[in-house]
């Protein structure tokens, strides 16, 4: 898919990963609605961005992605302003496991929502165009992390759901990929603060930082490069594409039957 003049919708836009999905999708010639609940961050990197990228190739829409109504408006908003949605970024997600079920909410749900809103605008079934959807999973959507179990339940959940649904798309002709991209430790506010995110098992964040120390950090534009293959090979669909600091890799299943 060459990105010039499509639109693409970035949830999670303000900081960290979505910030730099948000920039390289940019770059290569794509206009970007940005989502996220943080009004503020989200404004200031808009203004940024117009004075970088010119005024008709961005927008902000305040939204929490744990509201179908807000998700639905702001899909809404996009498709009205920009004329269509080719791109869907579900990329928003916490990490707290004290406040467990928003973690769900947020990083499950929240990934659920995004999707079926965005293939309600884009499916070929609905006379839409079709399109890619790329949804932000982890590292501890392949493996447990035992310092956040339900984070890891969540990012599990995003993988799964991820590999079905793209199935469900090329079974139905809806004209859209789906893939999931799978990052290890990633320096962003998330990774921050770390014991304060883990609730009862705030003991084993040392145990947590030891294993980043030996998996070491990406950059969040390391991440927004496999984000960018992900949405032009037009051959990837249910694809769970792991990123590490020194291995890129799509991972393999066992075939069940
Ligand atoms: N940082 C890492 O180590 C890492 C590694 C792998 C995957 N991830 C995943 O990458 C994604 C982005 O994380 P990040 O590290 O950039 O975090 P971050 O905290 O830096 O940014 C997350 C952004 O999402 C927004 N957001 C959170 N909840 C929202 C909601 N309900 N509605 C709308 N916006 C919401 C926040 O305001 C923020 O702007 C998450 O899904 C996270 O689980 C992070
Ligand atoms: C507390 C910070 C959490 C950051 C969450 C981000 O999504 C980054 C996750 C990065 C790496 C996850 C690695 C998961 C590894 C598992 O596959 C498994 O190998 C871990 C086993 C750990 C153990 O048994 O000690």
């Amino acid at each position: 898919m060459a990105l010039d003049g499509k639109v693409a919708v970035v949830t999670g836009a303000a900081m960290g990963i979505g910030k730099a999905m948000t920039e390289i999708l940019l770059q290569n010639g794509a206009k970007v609605a940005l989502l996220d609940f943080n009004e503020t961050a989200g404004k200031s990197l808009l203004e940024a961005l117009k004075k970088q990228y010119g005024q008709e190739k961005t927008l902000f829409l305040t939204c929490d992605i744990e509201s179908e109504e807000q998700t639905k408006a702001a899909l809404q908003t996009t498709r009205e302003t920009f004329g269509g949605i080719d791109i869907m970024c579900n990329n928003a997600g916490i990490l707290n496991e004290s406040t467990w079920e928003k973690t769900v909410s947020i990083n499950l749900m929240g990934v659920i929502r995004g999707t079926y809103l965005a293939l309600e605008h884009m499916s070929k079934l609905n006379g839409g165009q079709g399109g890619v959807i790329i949804n932000t999973a982890s590292m501890a959507g392949l493996g447990p992390l035992p310092s956040c179990p339900v984070y890891t339940a969540s990012k599990h959940g995003v993988v799964g759901f991820t590999r079905a649904i793209a199935a469900a798309s090329s079974a139905l002709g809806y004209g859209i990929r789906i893939n999931v991209l799978c990052p290890g430790f990633v320096q962003t506010d998330l990774f921050s603060n770390i014991p304060a995110r883990l609730g009862k098992f705030s003991l084993l964040a040392d145990a947590t930082k030891k294993m980043a120390e030996k998996m070491e950090t990406l950059s969040v534009s390391e991440v927004a490069e496999c984000l960018l293959e992900l949405v032009v090979d037009e051959m990837k669909n249910g694809e769970a594409f792991m990123v590490l600091p020194k291995s890129k890799k799509y991972m393999t299943f066992p075939v069940l039957l």
